[in-house]
């Protein structure tokens, strides 16, 4: 059986920091990456670096809420001969990073239940990254970051560099309530051994087996409960097939109303100016801005820059040691709550004065 590491927490908590990390380390070397995103186009997956390159798989998500289990059905049945030879698999452990929006209940369902996956796969453990210096705001409004501090086995507790003592006293005890039996460990810039993530084995216990199933059963209602009701609201199509891709168009700015994501690129390389005008454009829109990421060409710079907001935060550049590929256009994803497109792009073209819609 082959151990599957579930890595959630919410957008921008240190999840791709992390597996930066642990990717470097030789007990990674046959782990398979797959990294689930959000979005019009994916960057995780470009800023990671993996010391075997070929062991990354990006895994596309339309609606969250609809697709998630079929994709991941498929992902994981697709892995096993996609990344054979000579009729040998090429790795040994699978690790998934999720859409920090996703709701895990539905996915460790699908990994513990689907006949398909539990042929060939076991889970073994759950990671989920909290942002100390966001995290309680982030408890408070977001329904996913709860369920995903709940359902962990091992709390990662990031950026205390960036979180007043008060507010992280207050988080720890929030999340002991949430979640007392999981360990809470902080991780600095996504230091820590990978050891420590593996081999959780709280689902090889067998009295921890019914009460997780349990709970994940009840989830799973409820989480079809929601699902119905946002079809429902948006008269999509369906079929009585779980599994069909198809039962719905794939409009991914539809699994809730609220929820927005756009990606623009631009051909011409950005100047730093565009950290100051974010910073002030970030204080106005407050909380309604989820999280920004992109890649960037920056002027007079060979290097790549990864660039992070985190809701109110925005973190400094970061260099890549490389670019990716060809590609050398600088890419923005906004992940915005009750904004529109047209507001988005307005910031967009301000920041980069070179309007260029994807
Ligand atoms: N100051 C500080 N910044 C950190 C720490 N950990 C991560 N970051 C920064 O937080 C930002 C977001 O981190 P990511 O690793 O991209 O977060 P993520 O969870 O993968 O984000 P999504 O893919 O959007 O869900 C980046 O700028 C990181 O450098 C930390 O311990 N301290």
């Amino acid at each position: 059986m082959i151990p599957v590491t579930l890595l959630t927490g919410y957008l921008g908590s240190g999840k791709t920091t992390l597996l930066n990390h642990i990717m470097q380390q030789s007990t990674m070397a046959d782990t398979l990456v797959i990294i689930n995103e959000f979005g019009e186009i994916a960057l995780d997956h470009l800023l990671v670096v993996h010391s075997t390159e070929n062991l990354m798989m990006e895994m596309g998500s339309g609606c969250l809420c609809c697709t998630i289990r079929s994709d991941l059905v498929k992902t994981l049945q697709d892995i096993t001969w996609r990344f054979s030879r000579n009729g040998e698999r090429q790795f040994r452990r699978v690790l998934i990073e999720t859409t920090g929006l996703a709701d895990p209940a539905p996915i460790i369902h699908t990994l513990m239940t689907d006949p398909q996956i539990t042929r060939y796969y076991r889970l073994d453990g759950i990671v989920a990254t909290i942002d100390m210096a966001t995290g309680n705001k982030t408890l408070s409004t977001h329904n996913e970051a709860i369920k995903q501090a709940a359902i962990a086995d091992c709390l990662l507790l990031t950026k205390a560099d960036l979180a007043a003592a008060r507010d992280k006293a207050a988080l720890l005890q929030r999340l002991t309530a949430i979640n007392p039996a999981a360990p809470c460990r902080q991780v600095a810039h996504g230091q820590i051994e990978a050891e420590r993530l593996l081999n959780l084995g709280l689902f090889s216990t067998e009295e921890k087996i019914p009460d997780v199933a349990r709970w994940l059963r009840e989830e799973a209602y409820s989480a079809n409960a929601a699902h119905e009701l946002s079809h429902n609201q948006h008269d999509h199509e369906l079929t009585d097939d779980p599994h069909s891709h198809d039962h719905h168009m794939h409009d991914i700015n539809r699994h809730d109303d609220h929820v927005r994501a756009y990606c623009f690129t631009t051909d011409k390389p950005v100047s730093k100016q565009i950290y100051t005008t974010l910073l002030e454009l970030l204080f106005y829109m407050g909380s309604n801005i989820l999280r920004i990421k992109g890649i960037l060409n920056i002027e007079d710079n060979d290097q790549p820059m990864a660039m992070h907001g985190v809701q109110h935060i925005l973190h400094p550049l970061m260099p890549l040691p490389a670019w990716p590929n060809e590609d050398r256009r600088s890419k923005i994803v906004f992940i915005t709550r009750d904004i529109e497109r047209e507001t988005v792009e307005h910031i967009f073209k301000t920041i980069t004065h070179v309007p260029k819609r994807k």
